[in-house]
């Protein structure tokens, strides 16, 4: 079983109160905080960029697993990574060069992961699986919180966690997108291993869920 991390996702944190919010759900115990960036061009919609990710950077010491969703990354990259970031990762449909962008987030001393939509193949992954730190499959449109989980994208998990496998690589794959705690377990068995959910955590009491969340996560480390 490979190790299971939470990775709450602060576009449905109340951002009045962000900092606030982000101390809730890491001394819950949150594994990594999950960032969302939106330039309303890739996805429909604008969240946050650099200046706030460098502002909260304060507010925890957790993994910052920094989600692009932005046109032309490389042009950022190096500011995100300054900014705080410890993953940098970005939408495969939104690069021309994939490996040059994965060589360039590596080349900062940050790990390097890509995100596919639901619509994207696994194979566009072929020739840079053994470059990749995490590969992120969105179980949602990207662009909005709390949409529902797309139900053929289990067997997607379970077709990269295959893959991976077979080529003997223990590589994170990590879900976004409609993750609640019916759902959990069918995609820890599938494969997932890096679990973010937003809604689900920042909706009401932030603690209660983080621990309803860890609690369904620690049946599969007994
Ligand atoms: O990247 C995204 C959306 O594009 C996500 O990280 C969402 O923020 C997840 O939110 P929920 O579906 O868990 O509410
Ligand atoms: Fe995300």
């Amino acid at each position: 079983m490979y190790e299971l991390k939470l990775s709450p996702s602060i576009l449905s944190a109340d951002f009045g109160r962000l900092g606030e919010d982000i101390k809730t759900a890491d001394q819950a115990g949150a594994d990594y905080i999950h960032i969302d960036v939106m330039d309303g061009a890739f996805v429909p919609n604008i969240s946050f960029g650099i200046p706030v990710i460098k502002s909260i950077r304060k507010c925890s010491d957790k993994v910052f697993d920094v989600h692009l969703m932005i046109e032309h990354p490389d042009q950022l990259i190096p500011e995100f990574a300054k900014a705080g970031a410890d993953i940098i990762v970005v939408h495969a449909e939104a690069c021309k060069h994939l490996h040059r962008t994965i060589q360039l987030i590596h080349s900062l001393g940050v790990k390097a992961g890509v995100a596919l939509n639901p619509a994207t193949p696994l194979s566009v992954l072929d020739y840079v699986l053994e470059d990749l730190d995490m590969i992120l499959l969105m179980t949602v449109n990207p662009g909005f919180g709390g949409q529902s989980y797309i139900p053929a994208m289990t067997e997607k998990i379970r077709t990269l966690r295959h893959i991976l496998e077979e080529k003997g690589l223990q590589t994170d794959i990590e879900i976004d997108g409609g993750v609640d705690t019916k759902n959990l377990r069918m995609v820890i068995e599938a494969g997932a291993n890096v679990l973010v959910s937003g809604s689900k955590i920042f909706g009401g009491d932030i603690a209660e869920n983080v621990h309803q969340f860890k609690a369904i996560m620690a049946e599969y480390t007994k």
